[in-house]
């Protein structure tokens, strides 16, 4: 099976069936809108036993992330080189997810642009029908008016808790690696925020 799948075809295929694809049953992870993917590879490496679905449109991205699993002989990830939307809603099966990873998404500052944020209401709803019980939906910024508005929506997901506890920010965990745009903020002076969710069980 190829690692990477392409654009074309999404409103047809089915839900995939990930245990087939990777030869094996463990949790999956989505990283969504990985940028070169040196955080997702990181990742990889570090959880061995854990399955990995990169989600990136930006193609370039893509053959870097490609590349580094060569160079690192690591089997775990697949990658889509599509929209995140496209692919949650079509092929990924509600239920099925152990995590998503949302880190240092493109932050469109002006308010006019807020509206094209990925993390809004009706995100977040498709997000939490695709976790598993008790998985987790990790998002960090550089942009803390884009940390606010994450916090307001997440915090009006029904299905989705806040692992901090209610309106709190997380400290960053170790296992997140640096990411070249967390980097690139930090020589800015930017702060960061984490913050992590997970799926409830009783809704
Ligand atoms: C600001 S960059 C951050 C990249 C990386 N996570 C990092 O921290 O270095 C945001 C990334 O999300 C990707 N992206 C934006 N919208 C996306 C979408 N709907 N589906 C998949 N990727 C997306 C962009 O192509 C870009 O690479």
């Amino acid at each position: 099976m190829d690692t990477l799948w392409p654009a074309h075809g999404i409103d047809s295929v089915d839900p995939c069936d990930f245990e087939a694809i990777f030869g094996r049953s463990a949790p999956l992870v989505v990283e969504i809108g990985f940028g070169n993917g040196e955080t997702l590879a990181q990742l990889a490496s570090d959880q061995p036993q854990v399955n990995f679905i990169g989600i990136e449109v930006h193609r370039p991205g893509v053959a870097q992330l490609l590349l580094q699993l060569k160079e690192r002989e690591l089997t775990n990830v697949r990658i889509f080189c599509a929209d995140a939307v496209e692919i949650l809603t079509h092929c990924i099966a509600d239920e099925s997810l152990s995590g998503v990873n949302l880190f240092f998404p493109d932050p469109w500052p002006k308010k006019r642009h807020h509206k094209r944020r990925l993390v809004n209401p009706d995100f977040l709803n498709l997000l939490a029908r695709k976790l598993k019980c008790g998985g987790f939906f990790h998002a960090a910024t550089d942009w803390e008016d884009y940390a606010r508005h994450m916090m307001n929506v997440l915090e009006q997901c029904d299905r989705l808790e806040n692992v901090a506890g209610r309106t709190k920010f997380s400290p960053r965990p170790a296992h997140r690696a640096l990411t070249k745009f967390e980097r690139r903020g930090q020589k800015l002076g930017h702060g960061v925020w984490d913050l992590i969710f997970s799926r409830r069980a009783d809704l």
